[in-house]
């Protein structure tokens, strides 16, 4: 197994002329949870869209696995739970993850044991009938949470997987998240505001303006800057509010 998941090396990425993504190098070991901290427009989306190679950097390389993205490769071994959900909302809960399990190729056994895991373990296995435009808000994140589980992907790529989820299910998602990691060798990169989620990371890299301003794990970040908490240590670290 590779040590390394993720690697980017000096990526840029500019809109028009607005500098998105500043030259930024990071190492994302296998099998760890990393957290991306940062506030709303510091580029965490952007950064994770080029890891997914559904943009392409400006300058600098990513590679995954070891091969350079985008690779098809990549489509089965990366999970994405993107932050605005993409769903067919007249499709039911089951026939929206059938039709990515399909795509990813899942025998029919397969489908069936992956799609009871999946909607189990994001509680809609009782909704799964029903068509997606009558789920709420929580129930579309829980599910596209779901299908970025179903092809059972090396790496999970999260973007604030848990916004709209209550403090309950929350927790369950978190529990699963770490126990994929730990039992069965997933390495998590996640986006997040929230300041117990990032917690729990084994390493966190925070952004500014698109630039890592500090990383490091929980505990090393708040004991190097003096602070209490990840405002602070971001405060100290030269940036602002998160
Ligand atoms: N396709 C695009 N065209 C032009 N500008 C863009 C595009 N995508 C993102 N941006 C800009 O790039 C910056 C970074 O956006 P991005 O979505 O990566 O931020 P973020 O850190 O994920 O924010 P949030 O926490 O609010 O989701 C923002 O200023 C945004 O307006």
């Amino acid at each position: 197994m590779e040590d390394i998941a993720i690697t980017l090396s000096a990526v840029e990425k500019r809109f028009k002329h607005k500098q998105v993504i500043a030259p930024l190098s990071l190492e994302v070991p296998t099998g760890q949870l990393i957290g991306l901290l940062g506030p709303s427009g510091c580029g965490k989306t952007t950064l994770i869209k080029m890891i997914m190679g559904m943009l392409k950097p400006d300058q600098g390389s990513i590679h995954v696995f070891n091969y350079t993205v985008p690779h098809k490769q990549l489509l089965m071994d990366i999970g994405y739970m993107a932050q605005s959900d993409a769903l067919y909302t007249d499709l039911t809960g089951a026939e929206n993850i059938n039709l990515f399990a399909k795509l990813y190729g899942l025998s029919k056994t397969e489908r069936i044991n992956r799609v009871q895991y999946a909607a189990n373990l994001v509680h809609l296995t009782g909704d799964l009938n029903e068509k997606v435009m009558n789920y709420s808000g929580g129930m579309k994140r829980r599910l596209s949470l779901a299908i970025a589980l179903i092809q059972n992907p090396k790496l999970l790529i999260l973007d604030e997987p848990t916004v709209g989820i209550d403090p309950v299910l929350k927790k369950e998602i978190w529990q699963e998240l770490i126990r994929l990691k730990d039992q069965e060798h997933k390495t998590i990169l996640v986006t997040t505001h929230a300041m117990d989620e990032a917690e729990r990371c084994d390493q966190l890299a925070m952004l500014r303006g698109g630039q890592i301003i500090a990383q490091g794990t929980p505990q090393e970040l708040k004991t190097c800057y003096g602070a209490k908490d990840f405002d602070e240590v971001f405060l100290k670290a030269g940036g602002d509010i998160i």
